[in-house]
């Protein structure tokens, strides 16, 4: 398997709102989309793209912030906000060709993989592999857009 580029960095917030009012007001960003529910990942969520070294007008965007709050006590965020009340980093994702031999080949070296592939927050299929079992760290793989969306208001 041949590891892709970092696609976002999940931030786990309180308050949805008042995070995007954050990253624009303290931090001065200035492309993030509207928040969106995703009931059947429990989350509520929303990015902030970062601009590219080429400076923020480029077509692609530099790294993507994925702002995450949690919709109800059922979601996979609850127990995280329940440790970090005031939030934090929750996830990395990495890109990959193909999914499907990604699951394979994590499988193969016993890793947890948590849940099914489904379509993630990007429309492209995503899976999770269990923090305990990669160095503490929530990993999020997901399959490369076809063609790199671009997120944006
Ligand atoms: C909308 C899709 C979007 C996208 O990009 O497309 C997303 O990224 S959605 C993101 C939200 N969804 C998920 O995170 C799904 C996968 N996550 C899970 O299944 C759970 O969060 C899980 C199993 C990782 C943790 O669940 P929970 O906190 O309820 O379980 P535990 O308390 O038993 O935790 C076990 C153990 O792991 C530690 N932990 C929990 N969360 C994290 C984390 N984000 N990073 C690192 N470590 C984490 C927790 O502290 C426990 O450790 P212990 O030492 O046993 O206390
Ligand atoms: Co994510």
């Amino acid at each position: 398997m041949k590891l892709g580029r970092l696609n976002h960095i999940g931030i786990a917030v309180p308050d949805i709102d008042a995070a995007i009012a954050h990253y624009r007001d303290v931090l001065g960003a200035t492309d993030i989309t509207e928040p969106f529910d995703l009931p059947e990942q429990g989350v509520r969520v929303c990015f902030v793209n970062t601009p590219t070294q080429s400076g923020p007008n480029s077509e692609l965007h530099g790294t993507q912030l994925e702002l995450l709050a949690p919709l109800d006590e059922n979601s996979p965020v609850h127990g995280f906000m329940q440790k970090n009340p005031a939030g934090g980093q929750h996830h990395l994702c990495f890109e990959v060709e193909d999914i499907a031999e990604a699951r394979t080949y994590f499988e193969s070296l016993g890793k947890r993989i948590l849940g099914p592939t489904r379509i993630g927050a990007h429309g492209t299929p995503i899976f999770f592999l269990h923090p305990k079992d990669m160095l503490g760290q929530l990993t999020e793989i997901m399959e490369t857009p076809k063609e790199d969306a671009h997120w944006s208001n």
